[in-house]
């Protein structure tokens, strides 16, 4: 073996699927120089036991994207390599057995024609006809996925090792990591038990290890491992080599075929954390003891789906540790603490489907020194502060382990580790019936219960149990006054002599007007895809106050952190608990304020898009004029530790006027109604402000440079690909939800990004990106008809470019 490697310029560590894949693709990509540092052998973490389903379908359109990869590239990597992968694309089946389930199914089927997999529903006899040894009784119906798999974890991790050495990638294996140098923020050097190499870049696919990996460099990578079990069975006469796998949710198992015999697993509701104070030395291809009495529930489940289980011969329970998030998505990306440090893991028991795609993903983000596409749900940078805390993310995972089959409700929350982050406000909006949601740890009122009424949410497909009270929050802020305590928003200072020049090249709207004014403005990346959304409130020459959605404080921070020209004076601060946030909304919002303070808040005195310092209340607040729901209105960012006093005085104030407590689901309904985007969904990385309907908050007409500028230039000449539009839906009954199929002329052309409904309007609402990859023009998108594909039927809509509420914009200058 030639010496050991002493520079290189990416050091992948972990030499499962993703370490394995990442390579494989760094080297397609041109990165030769990498070098695959394994502690023990390939696959001797948790790919070796890995059951090996490869499943696509997911409820975010790029990451379905990114499983499909996975499919092409096992399809395609034996014929590369030479090396077998136990690849099959046997297709996969998935049952209901409750009418809630098949909704569920009948609604994925209509994600699966949004995003272009292919999905058929089935009736449980055509399902029983692909999979003959199960009994079928209780199935309601069921989906087949014809392009779903299996695969065999260690080959295809030794096809994708033999591809990544063929591209010139070099592996060592039996060398432990014992330390990552780093200088200025950067990483420098990888040190190993067999030497130092100097890196650009050195990637955390690290398995079950990445936690700890991530810890020696200050990097939070937020996983558990967790005991996961499957049995394998002896061959049983029937079961032919093509059967599908076969996920019967109902009954928290999976199967697939194995040498003739059944694989089968299952998700436990009471899982069982894993070394969460750290994985014993040597722990190298090794399982853990069979634990059947935990399994026997799931056993039990299992036979009932396939009585040949009972006489089976069973070879072996499988019981091994693997890793799972908060949320039960996996983790990649640059982390936001160490530039260089890329984290690839915490795959949630889809290793093997995510493991091809996650690797080009990672490659791809790598050498580009950006996502390639919006890869929010599975980015680094959706974690926060609340998720650095081994206990709270042992406490979600586990949560989030228990429910992996469990149904996808809408809207659900999550129950465990709460309350976590509390605004000072917490306890009183309790009292008044608040039912709470959680974002980023972050406790937030989604809604307040009348007396008499329970602030608990009930799970449906329908409409749901809140719908009344939401509905009441609505009119009080469309007729009224309301008051939304808003102080999970991420607050950012950026001081400095150069904040104004560094935050207008960072900036895509003007905010280079003077102290007073506030901006809302999205930041761009180089392809003028939207990163940030935000507003910027000048509060001094030198001194911005920055305000941001609770879930994208990290993402947001990062981005204008690494897009600071360097050199600039200009300093970026986190404020966020400095302050809490009280949203003042409604047609009666002035004459609260008014009562209290002597600062002059009439429109001439405070006018729209304005921050002002006021005295509210006996403290000093930073006001801003500003809205996300539509009507006049003032977020108060008020310093903490007088947020009690100051929403005291508003509720007292208000009394006359019919103040209300409104929460974030009216927060949703109103501002669907208003046509305003939401990060994330409507809008992302994957959008321009053009394609977005968001061309007037960009600064093209001034000759100010900004990051994403020459994109939005060649893009403004040239007919949109996709463009976002409102839809509306007569019959009041039906749910949108997001991901309907738009069908426009009867032709699917999108799919939902939100959906919900508007109370003053009385209709459903969505919105949408109307997509024609030949180009839109804006008339013959007016001049379409449009359908919508909701759970697998069709609905009549209405297609709207301008906002369906206030469109001048009357009632929020007010
Ligand atoms: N590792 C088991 C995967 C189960 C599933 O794909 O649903």
């Amino acid at each position: 073996m030639s010496e050991f490697p002493t520079q290189a310029r990416a050091v992948v560590i972990g030499g499962g699927i993703v370490g394995t894949s990442t390579a494989y693709h760094l080297a397609k990509l041109g990165w030769a120089d990498t070098v695959v540092i394994e502690r023990h052998k390939l696959t001797s973490g948790s790919t070796f036991h890995a059951a090996g389903l490869v499943g696509q379908l997911r409820s975010n359109a790029n990451i379905t994207q990114l499983l499909g990869h996975s499919v092409r590239l096992y399809t395609e990597l034996e014929r590369e390599t030479g090396l077998a992968t136990g690849w099959k694309m046997n297709g996969g089946l998935r049952l209901a057995c409750t009418e809630a389930r098949w909704t569920e199914l009948k609604r994925q089927a209509t994600t699966a024609k949004s995003f272009g997999l292919e999905m058929h529903l089935l009736s449980a006899r055509e399902a029983q006809d692909l999979w003959p040894l199960m009994q079928v009784e209780d199935v309601v119906g069921a989906a087949y996925l014809p392009t779903d798999g299996q695969a065999n974890p260690s080959d295809i991790t030794q096809s994708l090792a033999k591809g990544a050495r063929m591209g010139g990638v070099t592996i060592r294996e039996d060398t432990e990591v014992t330390g990552i140098e780093t200088r200025d923020g950067r990483v420098t050097a990888v040190l190993t038990s067999r030497g130092r190499i100097a890196c650009e870049v050195a990637v955390n696919c690290a398995g079950q290890w990445a936690r700890e990996l991530g810890r020696m460099v200050g990097v939070n990578v937020p996983l558990v491992s967790v005991e996961h079990q499957y049995m394998v069975t002896e061959a049983i006469p029937g079961v032919p080599r093509t059967l599908p796998t076969l996920r019967d949710p109902d009954r928290l198992t999976y199967w697939k075929e194995e040498v003739g015999g059944l694989v089968m697993g299952g998700y436990e509701p009471n899982p069982i954390a894993w070394a969460v104070d750290g994985i014993p030395d040597g722990f190298n291809f090794q399982l853990l003891q069979p634990n059947w009495d935990h399994f026997q529930q799931i056993v039990e489940l299992a036979m009932g789906r396939v009585p040949a289980l009972e006489t089976a011969g069973i070879k072996e329970l499988i019981a091994g540790p693997e890793s799972f998030t908060p949320d039960g998505n996996f983790i990649l990306g640059e982390a936001p603490e160490l530039r260089g440090f890329y984290v690839g893991a915490g795959f949630n028991a889809f290793g093997i489907a995510s493991g091809g795609g996650a690797g080009k993903a990672l490659a791809e983000w790598i050498a580009g020194n950006q996502p390639p596409y919006d890869l929010w749900p599975v980015d680094i940078r959706r974690f926060g502060r609340a998720q650095a805390d081994v206990d709270w993310v042992r406490r979600r995972t586990l949560e989030s382990y228990g429910k992996h089959y469990a149904m996808a409700w809408p809207n659900e929350e999550h129950a465990s580790a709460r309350p976590l982050r509390r605004s000072p406000l917490y306890d009183r909006l309790k009292a008044q019936g608040a039912c709470f949601g959680e974002k980023l740890g972050w406790e937030r009122p989604n809604w307040f219960a009348a007396a008499g009424e329970t602030p608990e949410e009930i799970p449906t497909f329908g409409r749901p149990n809140w719908f009344e009270a939401v509905g009441r929050e609505h009119r009080a802020t469309r007729e009224a006054v309301a008051v939304f305590d808003q102080s999970s928003f991420a607050k950012f200072l950026l001081v400095g002599r150069d904040a104004e020049t560094a935050l207008s090249w960072i900036c895509a709207n003007d905010v280079s007007r003077p102290p007073g004014t506030l901006t809302y403005t999205q930041m761009l990346n180089a392809k003028g895809g939207i990163e940030c959304d935000l507003t910027v409130a000048r509060l001094a020459a030198d001194r911005y106050h920055i305000t941001t959605g609770t879930g994208f404080a990290t993402h947001d921070f990062d981005w204008i952190n690494r897009n600071l020209p360097a050199g600039a004076d200009a300093h970026l601060v986190d404020v966020t608990s400095a302050y809490a946030v009280l949203s003042l909304m409604g047609p009666r919002a002035r004459d609260v304020l008014q009562k209290l303070t002597r600062d002059d808040v009439s429109n001439a005195g405070f006018p729209f898009a304005r921050v002002r310092q006021l005295a509210l209340a006996g403290a000093p607040v930073i006001a801003l004029r500003i809205t996300y729901v539509g009507e006049l209105g003032w977020e108060l960012h008020i310093p903490t530790e007088f947020a009690v006093g100051v929403y005291e005085a508003v509720m007292a104030a208000g009394a006359e006027f019919g103040i209300a407590n409104a929460g974030y689901r009216a927060i949703e309904t109103l501002r669907l109604e208003k046509g305003y985007r939401a990060w994330g969904s409507d809008i992302g990385p994957d959008h321009t402000p053009l394609e977005a309907g968001l061309g007037w908050a960009v600064k093209l007409k001034t000759a100010i440079p900004f990051l994403g500028r020459e994109a939005l230039e060649a893009q403004r000449g040239q007919r949109l690909k996709k463009l976002l539009a409102t839809f509306t839906v007569d019959d009041p009954s039906v749910v949108l939800l997001g991901r309907e199929t738009i069908l426009r002329d009867g032709k699917p052309a999108g799919w939902l990004s939100s959906g919900g409904f508007g109370h003053t309007l009385g209709k459903p609402i969505g919105l949408g990106y109307v997509r024609d990859p030949a180009g839109l023009d804006p008339d013959a998108v007016r001049a379409g008809t449009y359908a919508l594909e909701v759970a697998a039927e069709r609905v009549p809509c209405t297609l709207h470019l301008d906002p369906l509420y206030d469109p001048k914009m009357v009632r929020v200058k007010a």
